[in-house]
């Protein structure tokens, strides 16, 4: 363990440097520094010297070049122990460092700083900083490496007990090092991979930033952890506020997204009940509470310990419709403070805040949606389809009535977020039947008419592919539903249209296919 006699401090970020700073001058170690900390290190009366008065050569090229000289990197990387680099650096006048001090500009806030220019974002690259981290880090042996202010008090507190940082401290800091470089990379070669239009680049070096330790996975013998996108913007469940209740578990942040993807659907007001990540009761209404109570009788078994997405700020009235049962979450653009009072009642109940003030909530999202493959992972656009009317086909003699493609174009939007196979009945502007994720069609549908019962009878349906054979139409008939729509393009296309006909029931074909595994 050597003594620490000179450290290099140049940072972006200031916090705590100076208390630091302080300290380890006050302990007679010598501190050289870039142009600006050493500014304000002087400024605050600690003893410092200018990186340039070590290199002998001026900061140049407006800060591009500063610390990347070899009077600063052959201390970083001389190997103390050998006989042979210590006579090198006497050799050249070079004095080793045991301690380096980093914070690398801000590339991440000032690309997603809104408005910002390409120059800016280019010039926020570091270059200087980390070839320090990693030679440092490298020779982590002899030098202790600092990029987090977090680890400040744990390194300062050993050099006052023995002037040096432990074996393990070291290791540990210059494992963080290398993985602060990596991700810094990785969100560098992320936003111009974006700028170049290299959606599938031959490398993936996404880098995810930790939110916390989750007391479990989905099931209790499995740990788990929860990671957010750096570039996450407001809306997102990542970035959401929790305003009341226990940490999401990790099965609530996934049934949480996947009821916000599916409220984020409508442009009315709309209350999307999920469970096990597939909707089970959807409502619409000319306000938000009548949009929730037609979700709740959507599905009133289901709906126990469910979550709640909605897509207006929760009033008083709605509040207390939901008090009166049993869920897990209620997420929502924000909350009239009425509304907060009465929910806040329920101990056990979270409350996530999906927009903060003035902002607005989840208009777009990150376009790609990652999933664990076997030995690998699987990369997608997220399934952002909308569907235009103009663009279906009715397929059958008779064409759907106003107010059955206002039910059609409703229970399509649904569909699209029930695990496949997918069958949604709708009726009135809610969902009256939902079979998910069945390995056969008609046995979606049989599941979506059973808990339907009467309500099937003139319902529509919704099938998020097309029919393989007939029979999901026959079904459909003896329910008495009094129109389809699906995507179309089975081989036996022509079977279905003619049971549809022989019927009555009105068919519209998309040509889009809503698959969601
Ligand atoms: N070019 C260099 O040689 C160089 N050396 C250090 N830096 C960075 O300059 C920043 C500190 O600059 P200042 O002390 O002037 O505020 C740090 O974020 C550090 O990582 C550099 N800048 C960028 O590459």
């Amino acid at each position: 363990m050597l003594t620490i006699r000179r450290a290099l401090i140049s940072v972006s970020d200031k916090t705590g440097v100076v208390s630091l700073a302080r300290e380890l001058a006050a302990r007679g170690i010598e501190i050289v520094s870039t142009g600006g900390t050493a500014r304000l290190l002087k400024e605050s009366g600690v003893p410092v010297t200018g990186v340039s008065d070590v290199t002998g050569f001026p900061e140049i090229l407006d800060g591009r070049v500063k610390t990347l000289h070899p009077k600063i990197h052959a201390g970083l990387l001389a190997r103390q122990d050998e006989e042979e680099h210590r006579r090198q650096l006497r050799e050249h006048g070079i004095q080793p460092f045991e301690l380096v001090v980093i914070s690398l500009y801000p590339f991440r806030e000032t690309a997603g700083r809104p408005g910002v220019s390409f120059e800016e974002v280019i010039e926020n690259i570091d270059i200087g900083g980390p070839a320090m981290i990693r030679a440092a880090a490298k020779n982590h042996r002899h030098v202790t490496v600092l990029v987090d202010p977090e680890d400040y008090g744990v390194v300062l507190s050993q050099i006052r007990e023995r002037g040096s940082v432990d074996d393990e401290t070291r290791l540990r800091l210059a494992a963080k090092a290398f993985r602060h470089t990596a991700a810094y990379d990785a969100l560098i070669a992320q936003y111009l991979s974006g700028r170049a239009k290299e959606a599938f680049p031959e490398k993936l070096t996404v880098t995810f930033d930790k939110v916390r330790d989750l007391r479990y996975g989905e099931n209790p013998h499995q740990k788990a952890a929860f990671y957010r996108d750096p570039f996450a913007g407001p809306g997102r469940i990542a970035t959401a506020e929790k305003l009341h209740g226990k940490e999401l578990s990790y099965n609530n942040i996934q049934d949480a997204g996947a009821a916000w993807e599916a409220v984020r659907e409508f442009a009315e007001p709309a209350a999307v009940v999920v469970k096990h990540t597939n909707p089970c009761g959807v409502g619409l209404g000319s306000s938000l509470p009548e949009a929730f109570r037609k979700a709740h009788e959507a599905d009133p078994v289901s709906i126990f310990g469910g979550i709640v997405a909605l897509n207006r700020p929760v009033d008083r009235e709605t509040a207390e419709q939901l008090k009166g049962i049993f869920l897990e979450i209620v997420l929502a653009p924000d909350f009239t403070p009425e509304a907060l009072e009465v929910l806040k009642q329920k101990k056990n109940l979270r409350l996530l805040r999906m927009a903060g003030e003035g902002e607005e909530a989840g208009t777009e999202g990150a376009p790609w949606r990652f999933t664990a493959a076997d030995g690998g992972l699987l990369m997608q656009e997220a399934d952002r389809k909308g569907l235009d009317r103009a663009e279906c086909r009715v397929v059958t003699r008779r064409a759907p009535s106003e107010g059955e493609w206002k039910e059609l174009l409703f229970a399509w939007k649904v569909v699209k977020h029930v695990k496949s196979n997918a069958i949604v009945l709708a009726k009135d502007q809610r969902t009256v039947g939902i079979g998910a994720g069945q390995m056969n069609r008609v046995g979606a549908a049989e599941i979506a008419i059973r808990q339907a019962g009467d309500r099937a009878r003139g319902a529509v349906l919704a099938s998020d592919a097309f029919f393989p054979m007939k029979d999901t139409v026959e079904a459909a008939a003896r329910a008495g539903i009094a129109a389809i729509i699906q995507p179309g393009g089975s081989i036996r296309d022509e079977e279905s249209i003619a049971e549809a006909d022989r019927h009555g029931i009105a068919m519209v074909f998309t040509g889009i296919r809503h698959f969601k595994h």
